[in-house]
């Protein structure tokens, strides 16, 4: 039998897809089995997602992005803030392989990854992958809910999505995991678009990891 797959997961916020891994490996059966925590690290520090994850007994970090904008004067374009950046994304990465995970799971990470992270990583064979509420190819970046339901109320579509996809330096342009559409017909609001969508996300979530997770478990075994 291969080890378990050790994960660590990103957050910004609530949580509620962090939940949903959580739940799926606490479920019986577990629909996340033989895999391991290893920490949740937020950049900000009121993300209650690390509630979440105390009250399940996994170890938490906060690493915000103050400290190395203050270290870096941020004027908008310049060098320097390239530097903050960069900074802050090795440092993440760092306190990310200190636990030596097989994968890290973005779920509701607020911040564009640099080389700086996704180098060290690649490095040492840890897969890094991420839930997007649009399907590949179409919406990309921050705020894809909010700009699906905007056409969707110009006319210009009727359906969105949720992918898993692997993590690459173009946000959200890595290779579709698995995904899954979202009609928009019927909705009356943003509220309820996003309710829809969060419905898929906690499930999409697992099939995701749990894919990846096995893949890492099957090459660990090897
Ligand atoms: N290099 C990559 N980094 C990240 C990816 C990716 O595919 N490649 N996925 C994202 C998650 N994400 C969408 O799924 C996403 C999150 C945040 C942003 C963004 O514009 N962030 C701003 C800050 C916004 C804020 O502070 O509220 C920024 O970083 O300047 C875009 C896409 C995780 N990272
Ligand atoms: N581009 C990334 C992005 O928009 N991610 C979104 O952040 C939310 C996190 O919710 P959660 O903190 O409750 O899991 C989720 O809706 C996720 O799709």
């Amino acid at each position: 039998m291969s080890s378990p797959a050790k994960i660590a997961v990103l957050i910004s916020g609530s949580g509620s897809n962090l939940q949903a891994l959580i739940n799926a490996k606490t479920s019986t059966p577990p629909t996340l089995p033989n895999n391991t925590f290893t920490r949740v690290i937020s950049d900000r520090a009121s993300a209650y997602g690390l509630q979440r994850a105390t009250a399940a007994g996994i170890p938490t970090s906060t690493l915000g992005i103050l400290p190395y904008k203050k270290r870096f004067p941020d004027p908008s374009g310049s060098p320097a803030f390239q530097s903050a950046r960069e900074a802050y994304d090795a440092d993440l990465a760092a306190l990310v392989l200190q636990d030596r995970p097989d994968l890290v799971v973005c779920a509701g990470f607020m911040r564009i990854l640099t080389g700086k992270f996704l180098e060290p990583l690649e490095k040492a064979g840890v897969k890094i992958i991420n839930l997007h509420p649009a399907l590949h190819g179409d919406l990309v970046g921050a705020g894809c809910i909010e700009r699906a339901w905007k056409e969707f109320e110009e006319g210009k579509r009727t359906k969105t999505g949720v992918m898993v996809h692997y993590v690459i330096a173009a946000v959200d342009e890595g290779e579709p995991i698995c995904q899954r559409e979202v009609d928009m017909e019927g909705c009356k609001s943003l509220a309820e678009l996003e309710e829809r969508i969060h419905t898929v996300e906690h499930g999409l979530i697992v099939e995701g990891a749990r894919k990846v997770a096995e893949e890492v478990r099957k090459n660990k075994g090897n």
